[in-house]
């Protein structure tokens, strides 16, 4: 029920799998190894995003991915960081979870 799986990820720092492309772009953002939390590919993707440049120097907000692996796997040219959903919606694709 949703009362132990909210037990169950609040309790340990639940390690996810990403699928390949998605462990691409971790691994060039500096990322080892091929489980990590959530909060660790949040992390990740965030440095990918500097590194590469892809966020507007003037609307800091703004991603512009289209041409990137980012917006291949995203499926979009660009996204605010303001908005998630199209965000969680990519990570649900290309995450499974990793046994413990
Ligand atoms: C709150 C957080 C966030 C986290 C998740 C989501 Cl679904 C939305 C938003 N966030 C707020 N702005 C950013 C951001 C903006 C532009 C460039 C890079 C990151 C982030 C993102 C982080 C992150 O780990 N953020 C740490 C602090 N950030 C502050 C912004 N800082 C930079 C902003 C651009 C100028 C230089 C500093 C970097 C560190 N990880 C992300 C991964 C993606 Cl796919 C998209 C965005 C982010």
């Amino acid at each position: 029920a949703a009362e132990n799986t909210c037990r169950i990820t609040l309790g340990q720092a639940h390690q996810v799998r990403p699928r390949l492309p998605l462990l691409r772009i971790l691994q060039a953002a500096g990322a080892q190894g091929d489980t990590f939390t959530l909060k660790e590919v949040m992390h990740y993707l965030g440095q990918y995003i500097m590194v590469r440049q892809l966020y507007d120097k003037r609307q800091q907000h703004m991603v512009y991915c289209g041409g990137d692996e980012l917006g291949e796997l995203l499926g979009l040219e660009s996204f605010s960081v303001k908005d998630p959903s199209p965000l969680y919606d990519m990570l649900k694709r290309n995450l499974t979870a990793a046994a413990l």
